[in-house]
């Protein structure tokens, strides 16, 4: 857990980019679409667990950093009770099973009459052990056409976070995760 997150916060915010904005598994008070600024979402981080195994890792999605992009997610609001229990799982979810670190990152909600605030993300960095890094939308269709793990098809997890961006994002293009989900189309229809 990141210095700045102290252990009786009574209100946090957690934002989701990849399978946490349409499964969080865990309780929260309220939610909001909006994006961070300073990142790019990429599907460069390997999954020998949930999409994939140890002999043929699935790939997820990751922040890397980019001053002129912006990602767009969900913040989850925990508060009283919500924040320990939230954070325990999170930390086996995301840190111990999935490979990422949290920090500190500011959410700007898509209502211009809401306040930003301090948001906890969960990035797997280039330094991890099982971070894939860079590679065409055709070589990354083709490693998540072909990967399952624990919670299902790697397949499902890219079309489910292009069906979040369409339906709650119409507005923001994407070239990443469309061009791979059209080319992982291609390869199982
Ligand atoms: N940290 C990103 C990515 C989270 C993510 O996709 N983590 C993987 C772990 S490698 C996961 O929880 N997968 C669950 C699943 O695929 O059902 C987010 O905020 O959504």
């Amino acid at each position: 857990m990141p210095q700045d997150v102290l252990p009786e916060t009574s209100s946090l915010w957690i934002f989701g980019y990849g399978s946490l904005v349409w499964n969080p598994d865990f309780s929260y008070s309220r939610s909001k679409v909006g994006h961070i600024q300073g990142y790019k979402r990429r599907f460069w981080h390997g999954d020998n667990f949930y999409r994939g195994d140890k002999d043929t890792p699935g790939r997820v999605v990751t922040l890397v950093e980019d001053l002129e992009a912006c990602t767009w997610g969900v913040a989850y609001e925990v508060t009283g009770s919500q924040v320990e229990e939230s954070l325990k799982y999170l930390n086996v979810r995301e840190a111990t099973r999935g490979g990422y670190v949290s920090k500190m990152v500011e959410f700007t909600p898509r209502d211009q009459d809401e306040d930003a605030s301090l948001a906890l993300v969960y990035i797997a960095t280039s330094d991890n052990p099982i971070y894939l890094g860079p590679a065409s939308p055709a070589e990354i269709a083709a490693q998540i056409a072909i990967c399952r793990g624990h919670t299902g098809h790697n397949i499902e997890y890219l079309l489910r976070l292009a069906d979040f961006m369409r339906m709650y994002c119409p507005e923001v293009e994407d070239d990443h995760l469309f061009s791979i989900e059209a080319a992982a189309l291609a390869l199982v229809i």
